[in-house]
């Protein structure tokens, strides 16, 4: 369990945390999501001692990072897959790192085995792909078999294989009671993998909620109907409190009334209807709408390059989330 109480940092004038409370709970993947410089990085940071707060506080267990008796036994993270002495093997690497923490050494061929590198084991880590790194930053996070797992982009550069691997793990670990935090940018796979979402924008909590609830509130959450009494039909939802949209085709989207509530009254009225889906928000969409006002940088700012790189990713993110 990772306990944060308003929470704070703040770096002379910039604050990129502000007052975050939030409870991350074990038994399932809780997603950490927010546009570039939203202060995802600087919380993981600060739950891992390596950032002090300016205000508030975050615990692990129950305890501030710095507290923790045997750290390695109770949290483990994956920040910088690629900060490993690359002349090291890695199985001389987690050996090190095991000797650190107190971990006896038959753990590392255990963790090993887990990520897949037995067989690279010996070879040096500087010729590794990325996937390669990634892997031996996970194998290195289990070393001490923690209760709580922290993953900053885990997937970042992987190719699909990798991807499905990553997620599949994390999935496991938390359904073996883990607490499992994972921040990304990847929406669709945060879909896939986390069924918890906590949103920040400009270090502020937006969202903290089940995925599929956080979805179900994005406006772009509409009912599809189709009707040979269209015209009718749109009137009659639009007195009962629903939001109409009529498209080329004769078709409506509803935004407002459920599809049951649209049934109802169809029936009700004696109006015909040849289709009636729920169309869930994507989260990239729902994303977009909530973080949209949360953007660190605006178009009409004169645009250094680190904020022109922002809102290109912002651009990106809501193309895919209309596709
Ligand atoms: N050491 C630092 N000194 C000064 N400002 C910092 C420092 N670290 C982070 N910041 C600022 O704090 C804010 C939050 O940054 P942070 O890296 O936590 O965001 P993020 O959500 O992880 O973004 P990204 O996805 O781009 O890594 C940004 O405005 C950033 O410039």
């Amino acid at each position: 369990m990772i306990t944060a109480r308003d929470l704070t940092k703040r770096y002379g004038d910039t604050t990129a945390v502000n007052g975050l409370s939030f409870d991350i709970k074990p038994g399932v993947v809780t997603g950490f999501l927010g546009p570039n410089g939203a202060g995802k990085s600087t919380t993981m940071r600060m739950i891992l001692g390596l950032d002090a707060p300016s205000g508030g506080s975050v615990t692990v267990n129950g305890k501030a990072y710095r507290d923790l008796p045997a750290p390695m036994r109770e949290v483990g993270a994956l920040l910088d897959a690629k900060a490993v002495h690359g002349a090291r093997t890695a199985y001389r690497h987690l050996q090190w790192v095991a000797q650190a923490g107190g971990i006896p050494r038959k753990r590392v061929d255990e963790v090993l085995d887990t990520v897949g590198l037995t067989d690279v084991a010996g070879k040096k880590v500087g010729n590794f792909s990325l996937g390669m790194y990634q892997r031996l930053g996970i194998a290195t996070a289990l070393l001490g078999d923690p209760p709580t797992l922290l993953f900053d982009e885990p997937v970042n550069g992987l190719d699909p294989e990798g991807i499905y691997w990553i997620r599949t793990l994390m999935q496991d670990l938390a359904a073996g009671g883990r607490t499992v935090f994972v921040s990304s940018h990847l929406m669709n796979e945060m879909e896939e993998t986390a069924a918890h979402v906590i949103v920040i924008g400009r270090g502020e909590l937006i969202a903290d909620m089940p995925i599929a609830d956080f979805t179900q509130r994005s406006a772009r959450s509409h009912v599809h109907v189709v009707s040979p009494q269209a015209a009718e039909l749109a009137e009659a939802l639009e007195r009962a409190g629903g939001k109409v949209t009529k498209l080329d085709d004769g078709s409506l989207n509803v935004v407002g009334l459920d599809a049951p509530e649209i049934g109802d009254l169809a029936l009700e009225r004696r109006l015909g209807l040849h289709e009636l889906t729920p169309v869930r928000a994507s989260l990239e969409a729902a994303f977009m709408d909530l973080t949209k006002d949360s953007v660190q940088y605006r178009s009409h700012n004169a645009a250094a390059p680190e904020e022109h790189k922002v809102l290109e990713t912002v651009r990106a993110l809501a193309a895919e989330g209309t596709e």
